[in-house]
């Protein structure tokens, strides 16, 4: 498992370290990783000697660390340049910066492009204007130089710590921010690396040790993100004598005659994931269509069987359909079954939901229902808001429904009722198109079926992530997260890095929950 961490919690660990005199020998832990990740980004491209590299320096420990590596750089035959942000920066840094030849040029009011014109061109940028003690963005002339230099491309931008401007700790963005190729950060992942927008503008994140690791430990993670490993671990297997019913079954109210299609995949997707059986609920021509593409699963659309866990909401169009998951929604409360709640069925929440209630929103369908929260305030939360913020929204909505809350985007975000949040980041952007959300409710809703009667134990497979019991379902809805990103990253692999259908991620299911779990060399029951 990966943690992440808030700039806050980072600081109070370094402090022991700081009050013992050694926050010097922290740094150059810090410029040491992040020269070492510069340079061998720039070797991929092209020998280190005479390379070009220019540092924004800002006024704080960031800039100081910024320095510091340019200086190692500069060491190492590149020309390096820095740009100095505030009249005042780190003074041993830039010793140590015009010690190993380094050029020095002044951030003034009214010469932010100038300056961007001439390090745009360079071989490698490192932005160390602002780390994890940034209050807000970026302002005058350095906001200019960011704006004017991220309108010029340049070839490889790294980040130090974390991009300047970006919320360490929650994710949000105060523009402008240079995006970044390579995030180098020290010591742990902040949490505004592993959710968006924070997370789509730092590129790969690379952590550097500086000797806070261990005491980081004890802190509660502010997000958590999922290994293949951990995937693997968890995922169900069927013991030699299982049957269809213990595998798990799952019961499906999707799809309309509006929205067939929702129903077509929701169930494929559950069977492909490996319910023991699927029980489909709708309305005739739909159930056709369904049993078309999955003779395995049943139509029963009056009275469905008995089932382990429901799907329900995908694609619900018109009264009857509503009213069929209406039904299941209350036979779900009544018998405390786990439920994916999807789209059309988030209208359609109990007053307090249990954590084992999982609702799929993406951002439009999250601000909506916040706004009809009584518990939500006057003002009306819009998608912007949630896209802004999703964090915070997720963890706001979990909360005050009592649901585990998966919002759907290129980072998706899972938080549990108590406020711990996974973040996984599979996918591929090939994956924002028509009914690919319809493909994760039915993976979803295959592993719920499957676990819900495992998970809860203490010699089960998810005690093994060593959270409360009522965390655990945030656990299995990241974990179908992942593997319906790898799927369709797979899916677009195969394609030559090209489109995919929501079909072509549904295919892929199968082999992506086959390689995790030849990972986890976990014995077989
Ligand atoms: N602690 C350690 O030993 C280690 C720390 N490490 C490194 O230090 C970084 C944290 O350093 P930091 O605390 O100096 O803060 P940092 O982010 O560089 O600068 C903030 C400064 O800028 C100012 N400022 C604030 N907001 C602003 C704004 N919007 N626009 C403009 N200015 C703004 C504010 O000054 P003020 O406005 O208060 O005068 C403040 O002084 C961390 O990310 C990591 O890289 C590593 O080396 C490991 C060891
Ligand atoms: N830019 C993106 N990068 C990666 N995954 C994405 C991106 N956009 C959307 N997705 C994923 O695709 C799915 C879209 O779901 P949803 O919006 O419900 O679509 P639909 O309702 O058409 O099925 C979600 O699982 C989401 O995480
Ligand atoms: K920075």
């Amino acid at each position: 498992m990966i943690s992440a961490f808030t700039g806050q919690q980072i600081r109070d660990t370094e402090q022991p370290l700081l009050d013992a005199g050694e926050g010097a020998v922290l740094m150059q832990r810090a410029a040491y990783g992040l020269a070492q990740a510069v340079a061998r980004e720039v070797k991929t491209r092209r020998t280190l000697a005479g390379a070009s590299v220019t540092v924004l320096a800002g006024k704080g420990n960031n800039g100081g660390d910024g320095l510091f590596a340019a200086a190692l750089l500069a060491r190492r035959g590149m020309r390096a340049t820095a740009v100095l942000a505030a009249a005042e920066v780190h003074q041993q840094a830039l010793a140590a910066f015009a010690a190993a030849g380094g050029r020095t040029l002044y951030l003034e009011p009214g010469n932010a492009e100038e300056l961007a014109v001439l390090c745009a061109g360079d071989d490698a940028i490192i932005d160390a204007l602002l780390g994890t003690g940034a209050r807000g963005g970026l302002r005058g002339p350095s906001a200019e130089l960011v704006a004017s230099l991220q309108e010029l491309r340049p070839r490889l931008v790294v980040a130090c710590d974390l991009p300047s401007g970006l919320d360490a700790n929650t994710g949000e963005v105060h523009w402008p921010v240079l995006e970044a190729d390579v995030t180098v950060t020290f010591g742990g992942v902040k949490a505004g690396l592993m959710t968006d927008p924070g997370e789509g503008c730092a590129g790969r994140v690379h952590v550097v040790e500086i000797g806070i690791e261990e005491s980081l430990e004890s802190q509660q993670p502010e997000l958590r993100r999922l290994t293949s490993r951990d995937v693997g671990a968890v995922l169900p297997h069927p013991g030699r004598r299982a049957h269809k019913y213990s595998r798990g079954v799952l019961g499906v109210v999707a799809g309309s005659v509006r929205f067939a299609g929702a129903a077509v995949l929701g169930v494929h997707a559950a069977a492909l994931a490996g319910a023991g059986m699927v029980r489909y609920a709708g309305p005739q021509t739909v159930g056709q269509l369904v049993l078309a593409q999955t003779p395995e699963a049943l139509w029963e659309p009056d009275e469905p069987g008995r089932v382990q866990a429901w799907l329900l909401g995908s694609g619900v169009d018109g009264k009857e359909q509503l009213a069929r998951a209406k039904d299941a929604a209350a036979a779900a409360l009544a018998a405390d079954l786990p439920v994916v709640v999807d789209a059309g069925a988030l209208s359609l929440l109990p007053e307090r939901c249990p954590p084992h209630w999982i609702l799929t929103p993406h951002a439009g369908e999250l601000a909506t229902l916040l706004d009809s929260l009584p518990s939500t305030g006057e003002v009306a939360v819009t998608r912007d808001d949630v896209e802004s913020r999703p964090l915070h929204f997720v963890r706001q909505a979990a909360e005050q429904t009592g649901a585990t809350v998966l919002l759907k985007g290129a980072t998706t975000l899972v938080a549990s009722p108590s406020g711990v949040v996974f973040s996984q980041s599979e996918g591929t952007a090939w994956m924002a198109t028509a009914g690919s959300g319809d493909v994760l409710g039915g993976v979803l809703g295959a592993l719920l079926a499957q676990c819900a009667e495992t998970i809860k134990d203490d010699d089960g497979a998810y005690a093994g992530l060593g959270l409360d019991v009522a965390d655990r379902w945030a656990a299995l809805a990241a974990v179908a997260a992942s593997v319906h990103g790898r799927a369709g990253s797979a899916a677009s692999a195969e394609l030559a890095g090209g489109p995919i259908t929501a079909s072509a991620i549904m295919a892929a299911v199968p082999r992506v929950l086959g390689s995790l779990n030849a990972e986890c060399d976990r014995p077989r029951p």
